[in-house]
């Protein structure tokens, strides 16, 4: 494993305009790169209004589609790590067509390694006024994704999936060090869960949580919270971003979390005798 890893987050502020989206990520990603970065995350919807009435206009078969072209793309070009947010995605299994909200993981070769699809669908009605019922055009991920990459290993989930500290768990049963997330909270449950949650999988976990959200669009009917994070696995936030656009930038050092794991061995202290944890 290498000793230091130099990783950014882009914070986009998502218009309904995905060739605008893509551009602007470009400059985003281009700034990050200049800094020396080996690893560059995306938020959730990185392309797309969060909302249901976009997600079938702006989704895109994978391979092939436009947004999957440009991912790969700036990770070749770049030499670097790349966690595509998410997107739409569409899937035509027998004339039955599908989407789901889908994060795209490309490797320095352009290549992609994996992709996650959203677990758990985000179908609430809040007495503060957020509503949303994802489940209206989205469909369930099945799989737990974690990839193992030259830097670091790394599990993906996104968004309401943060709120699952099964998965999590799983995640790090298959050798996640690192758990990104890419995720859209707004401004009820944002300000009240999104830091406290990812500071409690770090530390539940011992791993660093990397939270990446979009930027406040107050034009949008959604509105996203920001406030895209990096947590070490002592659960200390080592960079924060505010509700505007921002390339978050930070070099981690990975001795912290052999040393944690070391001192306080809590992964080994499980009884398993008792209690477990299965993928089914
Ligand atoms: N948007 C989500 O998927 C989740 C979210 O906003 C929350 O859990 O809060």
């Amino acid at each position: 494993m290498n000793k230091k890893l130099k990783l950014a987050v882009c914070q986009n502020k998502v218009i309904a305009d995905k060739d605008k989206n893509l551009l602007k990520m470009k400059k985003m990603i281009a700034k990050a790169v200049k800094q020396g970065v080996e690893l560059i995350i995306l938020p959730e919807m990185f392309n797309c209004p969060y909302d249901n009435h976009y997600f079938p206009i702006y989704s895109e078969e994978i391979p092939g589609g436009k947004t999957y072209e440009f991912l790969s793309k700036q990770a070749k070009e770049h030499n670097i790590y790349l966690i595509g947010g998410s997107i739409p995605e569409t899937v035509v299994e027998d004339k039955d067509e599908k989407l789901y909200n889908t994060s795209l993981i490309f490797g320095p070769d352009g290549k992609l390694l994996d992709k996650h699809r959203k677990i758990h669908l985000f179908d609430v009605d809040l007495s503060d006024g957020v509503t949303f019922l994802e489940s209206n055009t989205l469909s369930y991920g099945e799989k737990v994704t974690v990839v193992e990459t030259e830097l670091i290993n790394i599990g993906v989930a996104i968004c309401y999936d943060l709120r699952f500290p099964e998965l999590m768990r799983l995640m790090v049963d298959k050798g996640a060090e690192m758990i990104i997330i890419p995720g859209a909270f707004n401004t009820v449950t944002g300000p009240a869960h999104w830091e406290t949650l990812l500071k409690a999988r770090a530390v539940d976990n011992q791993v660093f949580v990397v939270g990446a959200s979009p930027a406040r669009n107050l034009e949008a009917d959604y509105h996203a919270y920001g406030h895209s994070m990096i947590i070490d696995p002592w659960a200390e936030k080592l960079h924060e971003a505010g509700s505007k656009e921002d390339v978050i930038i930070q070099e981690i050092d990975l001795t912290k979390l052999e040393k944690i794991r070391e001192e306080l061995p809590l992964l080994k202290h499980r009884r398993s005798d008792l209690y477990k944890l299965e993928e089914i």
